[in-house]
């Protein structure tokens, strides 16, 4: 399902969340959704998700406007930190739910994925911890098969191992059945080898689209003396700069570089990470990059 988003904006009083973005996110790939603290991504996912209602703009989950679009939200799920199981029910009647509201929901799936995560469907939700919440939370996210399923930030409290077996159990599941997938994260550097897209939110505007492997070529870290640096890199768009004792390391961007030349030219050359690139570019405010 195509998720396609014009001129949206958010204002919340006088502060805007989301100033004019315009979006294609297309069927059944996965979408890397970063940004710093503030940026707007989890007021997008929630316009996305049918929970908040825009200012201005058109969104079109499928080609219908999700907001109280019953029909069309039992196709999309948006699961995020504060999943909110604190109430008298047991695992199992949280699953049952999930089974009545989600048309496509895969018993199977949730069975499996309650045995990954070493969850017991006789607790009760409000006993779980804040790890066992966010893995019930990925069940669900998970198990309802839903055409667009968004994940912001679902892993708090996962110690590292289980967050891996997220990673790992979502690319199955992707794999199994293709849906597009919204995946919000801070952990960019344990996640980004499962976009296949990467968007990133800067100041509630997009900075940038990009396939995440065009977005790699675009971008790489040279070191060598500062003067020979300096040198090269006249008229090109150094993003980072460190320097040390008549050396310079500076990480380059939106270029087309012959590595073998410039490993002939003594340069130190090294691949740059999805991690560093958020970083650095929503650092400067000088770069909008759109495929
Ligand atoms: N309910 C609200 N009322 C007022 N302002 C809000 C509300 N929700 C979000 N904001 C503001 O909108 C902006 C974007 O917030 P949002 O939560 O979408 O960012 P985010 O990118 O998800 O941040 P984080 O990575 O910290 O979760 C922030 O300035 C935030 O303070």
């Amino acid at each position: 399902m195509n998720v396609e988003i014009s001129n949206l904006s958010k204002t919340y009083g006088a502060s805007k969340a989301l100033n004019n973005v315009s979006l294609l996110f297309e069927a059944n790939k996965i979408y890397g959704l970063l940004g710093r603290n503030g940026a707007g991504k989890t007021t997008l996912m929630q316009i996305l998700a049918g929970q908040q209602r825009q200012s201005h703009g058109v969104i079109k989950v499928g080609g219908q406007d999700p907001f109280e679009n019953g029909t069309l939200l039992s196709q999309i799920s948006l699961i995020n930190e504060s999943n909110n199981f604190k109430n008298n029910l047991k695992i199992k009647d949280v699953l049952k739910i999930g089974a009545l509201f989600y048309p496509n929901w895969c018993t199977e799936t949730a069975d499996k994925l309650l045995a990954d995560f070493e969850l017991d469907r006789q607790m009760k939700t409000k006993k779980l911890s804040k790890g066992m919440a966010s893995a019930l939370g990925i069940v669900i996210g998970l198990a309802s098969k839903t055409k667009v399923t968004i994940f912001d930030e679902p892993y708090i409290g996962l110690d590292a191992s289980a967050r891996y077996r997220f990673y790992d159990i979502l690319l199955e599941e992707y794999q199994k059945e293709p849906r597009t997938i919204i995946l919000s994260t801070h952990l960019i550097d344990e996640v980004s080898n499962l976009f296949e897209e990467v968007i990133i939110i800067d100041e509630g505007e997009v900075l940038l689209k990009q396939n995440k492997d065009a977005l790699l070529q675009l971008s790489l870290q040279l070191s060598g003396p500062t003067k020979a640096i300096d040198h090269y890199t006249k008229g090109k768009q150094v993003i980072h700069a460190t320097e040390m004792m008549g050396n310079k390391t500076v990480l380059l961007f939106n270029d087309v570089y012959d590595v073998a030349d410039l490993r002939q030219r003594g340069f130190q050359v090294e691949e740059t990470n999805i991690q560093k690139l958020m970083v650095y570019l929503t650092e400067k405010k000088d770069v909008r990059t759109h495929d």
